[in-house]
């Protein structure tokens, strides 16, 4: 137990030297443990429901029960030797691979034979998006619309596409609380989902695994969506008490038609890739197991024809819809920040954080 004990407190200190922030998941667990190993078993009364962050710790907490105190620290020593050795050997990409592309924490970018590639980099998380990428895909973007590419690439590292909004989003509520964080979201939304209405280049998603979300609903605003059959295709927004975003309630419909456009925006069906093949949604399917080899052949072929001439029919094609996609987007944004607010909404996050806190 002495040993154990000493193994303990020297994974206390070392978690405050880890060189990246493990997240807000990662923090709960070793909140919750830490709290376990060191009080025993959750002793203080609930917090309230609008009280988000003590709520969430609070629940990590007693998601342990009885767990023993020596167990407690033998898993917190465990964890925190995991982020060790994965923050040493990361199966996420470095961002020394582009030295070009300096500057991006959560995202790998890459120039080559006229294409830009940003690459999602959170395979550990499913590529689920943080405010920080949300800030990081916007600057990609800005820079991509000014470089000498041809065309630009969105995909994901890992086995997912993107797990859509990271729900920790959440749980970050600033001073000005919950009223101010809906509000800074709906902001942010709406500047995301902006400038992927005003970019003026082909732009091209390499869905190479499930996709969720934010993810699935901007594919509306792609100019070609290439699909490994591995992907699937989910927007679960009323089983987490939001609405359509992405300019989806308008996209949706004029692609797949209403009648499919409810069954995934209000119902929450979950589409294979041929399904949304058929709808509309995605341009072509391939075979998992050459996804990347056909996709990146064809992509570099296109990425050869005239660049003034795409980037010119992709203003003629667009520019009709532009003022309108503006309007519904800022009009979802403004819908959401009020049902981020509601009960719905915030129980389907804190039950999100419960399922997660009992495993
Ligand atoms: C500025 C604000 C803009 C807001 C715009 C609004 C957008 C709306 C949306 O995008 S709605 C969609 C939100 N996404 C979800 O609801 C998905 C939630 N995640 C899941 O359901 C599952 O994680 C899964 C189905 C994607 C994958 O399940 P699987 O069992 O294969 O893997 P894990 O659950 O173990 O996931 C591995 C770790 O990744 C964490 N994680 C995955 N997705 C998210 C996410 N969206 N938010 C936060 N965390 C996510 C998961 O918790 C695991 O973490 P852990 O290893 O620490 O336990």
């Amino acid at each position: 137990m002495g040993a154990c004990q000493k193994d303990f407190e020297s994974a206390v200190n070392q978690v405050k030297l880890l060189k990246k922030d493990p997240g807000n998941e990662v923090k709960l667990k070793l909140y919750a443990l830490y709290k376990q190993a060191t009080e025993g078993a959750c002793n203080t009364p609930k917090p309230g429901l609008f009280d988000l962050i003590n709520k969430a710790k609070w629940d990590a907490w007693n998601a342990l029960g009885n767990l023993p105190k020596e167990t407690a620290r033998q898993n917190y020593v465990d964890l925190v030797s995991g982020l060790r050795s994965s923050s040493d050997s990361s199966s996420q990409v470095k961002p020394e691979a582009d030295k070009k592309r300096a500057g991006y924490d959560t995202l790998v970018i890459t120039s080559e034979d006229c294409i830009t590639k940003i690459m999602l980099n959170r395979p550990a998380k499913k590529n689920a998006l943080t405010t920080q990428m949300y800030r990081e895909i916007m600057l990609a973007l800005e820079a991509a619309s000014k470089d000498d590419s041809t065309i630009t690439v969105f995909t994901g590292n890992g086995d997912y596409y993107s797990s859509g909004n990271d729900l920790t989003n959440f749980t970050d509520i600033p001073p000005g609380g919950i009223e101010e964080k809906a509000k800074n979201s709906a902001i942010l939304l709406r500047d995301f989902v902006d400038c992927f209405i005003d970019f003026p280049k082909p732009l091209v998603a390499v869905v190479n695994g499930p996709a969720v979300g934010i993810s699935v609903t901007i594919l509306g605003l792609f100019d070609l969506v290439y699909a490994s059959d591995r992907a699937t295709f989910h927007t679960p927004f009323s089983h987490l008490g939001q609405t359509p975003e992405g300019c989806s309630s308008y996209t949706f419909p004029k692609i797949m038609g209403p009648a499919k456009a409810v069954e995934m925006l209000i119902f929450g069906k979950k589409l294979t890739a041929g399904e949304a093949y058929a709808q509309g949604l995605v341009t072509e399917v391939f075979p998992d197991s050459t996804f990347q080899k056909e996709v990146w052949t064809r992509l570099k072929a296109y990425s050869k024809l005239p660049q003034n001439a795409m980037h010119i029919s992709k203003q003629i094609i667009r520019n009709h819809e532009k003022e309108k996609l503006h309007a519904i987007n800022a009009e979802e944004s403004r819908i959401l920040q009020e049902r981020w607010l509601s009960d719905e909404c915030m129980n389907a996050v804190m039950d999100f954080f419960s399922r997660k806190a009992k495993l």
